[in-house]
């Protein structure tokens, strides 16, 4: 399913939007980025999206169906999943009561699913049983987005899923977004770092001030000069 975001306005406080007029588009089988300086707006794109923001203006559609405004229970039951940045596993609930919260929706699919995840991602198998608080950072990130997995979206929003790991988590936690995306999953991934996003995204946005700023292929982006010089430093990082 193709999610395209147009035009969105949102925010918190009266008369203050943090998202101001941004467009994005991510189609089925994508990885899309979005980056952008602290305060760009982008985790409240991403809620605003999944209904935990209250939209001003601008349109969200799901394979050509408004879904402007709806609610986050009724978009994960049309098929969009969300990984929040904190909070995002129970951690005094086991792996496998994570999983079975992600479908509580659905819970009689429970065996079906989970024999879907373990298929993608077998390493949850050797800690299905562990407390989720006594797993890594790496492996609750892994809970969460198999949580957000259970109910099968064809759409996933992630925000910043490699906060707080160290680099060797970081490049497995991209690793696994890209087996979801070959999954056939569309996925729209807010990074922190960007240099990395960039260059795992099939296509990137970055946000400005609450808009889409620059957007292009993860490629033609770590390459443009204003995108190095505003967002990214100086080109002898990479
Ligand atoms: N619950 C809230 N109430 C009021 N203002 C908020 C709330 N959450 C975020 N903001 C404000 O919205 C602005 C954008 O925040 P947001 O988290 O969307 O940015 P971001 O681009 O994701 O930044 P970062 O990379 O720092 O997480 C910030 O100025 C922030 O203070």
């Amino acid at each position: 399913m193709t999610l395209e975001v147009t035009d969105l306005v949102a925010g918190y406080l009266p008369g203050v939007n943090i998202v101001d007029g941004c467009s994005v588009t991510a189609g089925p089988g994508e990885l899309v980025g979005i980056i952008g300086p602290n305060g760009a707006g982008k985790s409240t794109l991403l809620k605003a999206i999944f209904g935990l923001v209250r939209i001003r203006g601008g349109s969200v559609r799901l394979a050509g169906e408004d879904i402007t405004g709806h609610k986050a229970n009724e978009l994960v039951g049309r098929g969009v999943g969300f990984v929040p940045q904190n909070d995002n596993v129970f951690a005094t609930m086991t792996v496998e009561e994570n999983l079975q919260m992600g479908l509580y929706l659905k819970p009689k699919q429970f065996t079906e699913r989970i024999s879907a995840i373990l298929d993608l991602f077998p390493e949850i198998g050797t800690f299905r049983r562990r407390k989720a608080g006594s797993l890594s950072g790496g492996e609750r990130q892994l809970v969460a987005m198999a949580r957000a997995l259970m109910t099968g979206p064809s759409v996933l929003l992630l925000d910043e899923p490699s906060a707080g790991l160290s680099p060797v988590r970081q490049d497995e936690t991209f690793l696994r977004i890209h087996q979801i995306k070959r999954s056939g999953v569309c996925v729209l991934m807010v990074e922190q770092n960007a240099r990395r996003c960039l260059q795992i995204c099939d296509r990137a946005y970055v946000l400005d001030q609450g808009r889409d700023a620059y957007t292009g292929t993860g490629e033609e982006l770590i390459h443009d000069p204003n995108v190095i010089r505003l967002y990214l430093g100086s080109i002898a990082e990479s």
